[in-house]
């Protein structure tokens, strides 16, 4: 038995840095994961995109699919306008109870929502349950072959609307085929791509933004 790498992960953050320090505990991931342990979460480099979209968006309504240890839910949380707030959907409970704690030690617990189970299960029921009319921002980080599907049923559910920003994350590596044809085709988004690398390697990868036309 032992720890966990998001157990690890947790624990890094925890003796390195400082309660309500949100920088820090970006920083201390980052490190444990150049120096300790590769994980993967979106990273410095691809984070500094995220960063300037989040920005640009000053999104009020926030959907993040794929918490894992809450890395990237903490560069967006940080960045929300004041009375922003952020859902994001995790499948793995074990990835979900480390990702609530790194969001608590970064102080952002009061504008993010960590909610547990598949996203396909969850997205039809975010209206209601959640009392969300639509999403200014959606961050695409989850399974590679659900981020297809799970734009489509953001679409029927009417949870996009006109200018919802998506960016998507590992769009090169691993890689998402068929979405990046779907996007780009579309008449009802206008995308481009920001070229970057893999989280902590040399690795080519990148971010693709999208804009739902309506
Ligand atoms: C709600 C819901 C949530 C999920 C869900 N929650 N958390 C995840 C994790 C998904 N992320 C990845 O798999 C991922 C993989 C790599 C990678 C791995 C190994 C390599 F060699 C190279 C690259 C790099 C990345 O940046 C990734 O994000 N899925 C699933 C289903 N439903
Ligand atoms: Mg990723």
């Amino acid at each position: 038995t032992g720890t966990t790498r998001p157990q690890r992960l947790l624990r890094a953050v925890q003796e390195r840095a400082t309660r309500g320090d949100s920088e820090s505990v970006i920083a201390a991931i980052d490190h444990f994961c150049r120096h300790q342990e590769w994980a993967m979460n979106v990273g410095d480099e691809k984070g500094f995109i995220l960063d300037s979209v989040v920005s640009e968006v000053s999104p009020q309504t926030a959907l993040e699919l794929g918490t894992y240890c809450g890395y990237s839910t903490v560069r967006i949380a940080r960045l929300l306008p004041p009375g922003g707030h952020l859902i994001t959907l995790e499948f793995n409970p074990n990835y979900a109870a480390v990702a609530r704690q790194v969001i608590a030690w970064a102080g952002l617990e009061d504008m993010v929502q960590v909610v547990e189970g598949a996203s396909g299960d969850w997205i039809p029921h975010l209206r209601e349950h959640f009392g969300i009319e639509s999403f200014d921002f959606v961050f695409l980080d989850h399974w590679k072959e659900l981020y297809l599907p799970d734009i489509k049923l953001l679409e029927e559910c009417g949870l996009l609307r006109k200018g919802t920003v998506l960016l998507a994350d590992n769009v090169v590596c691993p890689g998402t085929p068929d979405y990046l044809e779907y996007v780009r085709k579309s008449q009802s988004y206008e995308s481009h791509y920001f070229g970057s690398h893999l989280e902590y390697t040399r690795a080519e990868d990148g971010l693709e933004k999208s804009v739902y036309l309506g």
